[in-house]
């Protein structure tokens, strides 16, 4: 069993909204490991990295990731810092890994519409600008399928997964 598609990218790429559209386009499951993560826990991301810290929830992420590779033959969109794990990134190696692009401006008004990220809490301008400079080589090496995001509907997002993702 292995994911149709795996959705990489920086925090506000769409990674969690694209993934659960292009899974109903496909008529397949969606799951976000941000959200496995969150009921093994038993607690949101925020208080995980708040009560037990960054680390622990490196550990938990890597964990529901590896699981998520091995048994998920949906759809399936990462937390933005999963690739941070070497161990994740020689799993991604074999998987068909779409990688959403999204430049700074867009990303930072996206991440302010949507639920509190804790590592963006704090001048979440220039954190996600180190963020995405730091990552950026990880994303791009690791994508068979990269698609440009900004200023896109998701729906064409979508479009362009899947006719990338077609033999
Ligand atoms: N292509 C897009 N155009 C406009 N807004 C988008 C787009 N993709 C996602 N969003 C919005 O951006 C926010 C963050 O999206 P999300 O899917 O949570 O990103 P990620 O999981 O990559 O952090 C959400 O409010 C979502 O509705
Ligand atoms: O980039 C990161 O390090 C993180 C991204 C978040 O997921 P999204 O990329 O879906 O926002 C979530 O996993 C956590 O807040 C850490
Ligand atoms: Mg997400």
């Amino acid at each position: 069993m292995s994911p149709r598609a795996v959705l990489i990218g920086p925090p506000g790429s769409g990674k969690s909204t694209i993934g659960q559209l292009l899974a109903d386009r496909l008529g397949v499951a969606f799951r976000d490991t941000d959200t496995d993560v969150e009921r093994t826990a038993g607690k949101p991301v925020s208080d995980i990295f708040i009560e037990d810290g960054e680390e622990i929830f490196r550990e938990l992420e890597a964990d529901a990731v590896r699981r998520a590779l091995a048994e998920h033959d949906g759809v399936l969109s990462l937390g933005g810092g999963a690739i941070l794990a070497e161990a994740t990134c020689e799993l991604l190696a074999e998987h068909p890994v779409v990688y959403l692009e999204v430049g700074l401006a867009n990303a930072v008004q996206r991440v302010g519409l949507a639920s509190a990220r804790p590592l963006l809490v704090l001048n979440p301008r220039s954190r996600l600008k180190k963020l995405m400079d730091a990552r950026r080589p990880i994303y791009e090496k690791l994508a068979r399928i990269v698609v440009v995001t900004d200023e896109r509907e998701p729906g064409q997002i979508v479009d362009e997964i899947v006719r990338g993702l077609e033999p």
